[in-house]
């Protein structure tokens, strides 16, 4: 697996206060990161770094191997597709508009039967075929961001001919999502990554990150507190420091902490061979 997002040092201090500090991290292709941490931990002043939203105060940040900040608007939509928090929209577009914006910004030169279909298949990754002619204001938040996650699934399937090296910024995806709502998704993003694609999911469901995650990254106080594979990284001791809660199940061993999922959960696991 190549790397194709390297941070070193990077942070940012706004009047006095430092929000993210010191971080550095790899991030290769074929790989699901996901970063964890408390409220305010700095989860998503990273990736608007990350995503060169924000200009970093300290450090430097290369995405394929090119320093962010020299890439021009044109390339990085090729390269990188991101859904933030959320995204309100001044104007009555409908859902399938909302996606085709994902596909404008880099797919132009694609055959129209081509760009057509690479909607369609991002309407069925986010499971909003149904939704395809409503218009986006009178959807509800869990709706909006399926399709906001459609949108990012297009922009990078129309930009893979031009850019092999992919990433996909996801800020708390599944917050507004119901139970199998958040499963796909997650599944949807494995399938990118299966492809090549290296995903960055900002998640707050520790169980949900130990299952998807190639690699956790635990924020906190504006500094990588840890990384590492979940297993090694999501244990009863951090969960206690760093979340302040404790877990006191007799149940619950001192290290790993138990993923306790329905069985479908496992199978995005099992099929991708993670442990
Ligand atoms: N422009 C800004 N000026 C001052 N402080 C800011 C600014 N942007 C963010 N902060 C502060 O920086 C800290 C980190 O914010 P950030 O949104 O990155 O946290 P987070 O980890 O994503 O939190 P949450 O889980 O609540 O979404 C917070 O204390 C926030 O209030």
């Amino acid at each position: 697996m190549s790397v194709i997002l390297e941070a070193t040092g990077v942070g940012i201090t706004v009047g006095k206060r430092r929000l993210v500090d010191g971080v550095s991290l790899t991030l290769s292709s074929g790989e699901l990161m996901v970063v964890v941490g408390p409220n305010g931990a700095g989860k998503t002043t990273l990736m608007k770094l990350l995503t060169g939203e924000l200009a970093p105060t300290e450090g430097e940040i290369r995405l394929d191997r090119d320093r962010l900040g020299d890439l021009p608007a044109w390339r990085l939509a090729g390269k990188r597709a991101v859904m933030a928090q959320a995204t309100r929209l001044a104007f009555p577009f409908t859902v399938v508009e909302v996606v085709r914006i994902g596909i404008d910004s880099v797919g132009r030169s694609l055959p129209r039967a081509e760009r057509e279909r690479l909607i369609a298949e991002a309407l069925r990754s986010a499971d909003i075929e149904d939704l395809a002619a409503r218009n986006y204001q009178t959807l509800s938040g869990g709706e909006q961001q399926r399709v906001q996650f459609a949108r990012t699934f297009a922009q990078l399937k129309a930009g893979r001919r031009g850019a092999a090296n992919q990433v996909m910024f996801l800020d708390e995806p599944v917050a507004s999502l119901d139970l199998a709502h958040q499963i796909a998704l997650m599944e949807a993003a494995v399938g990118l990554v299966d492809d090549g694609v290296a995903v960055i999911a900002v998640l707050h469901d520790l169980n949900l990150a130990a299952t998807f995650a190639d690699r956790i990254l635990v924020m906190h106080r504006g500094r990588a507190h840890a990384v590492g594979k979940p297993a090694e990284v999501i244990t009863r001791d951090l969960v206690a420091t760093i979340f302040g809660v404790d877990l006191v199940s007799d149940a619950v061993p001192p290290g790993a902490l138990p993923v306790v999922l329905p069985q479908n959960y496992a199978r995005s696991r099992a099929t991708r061979g993670g442990s």
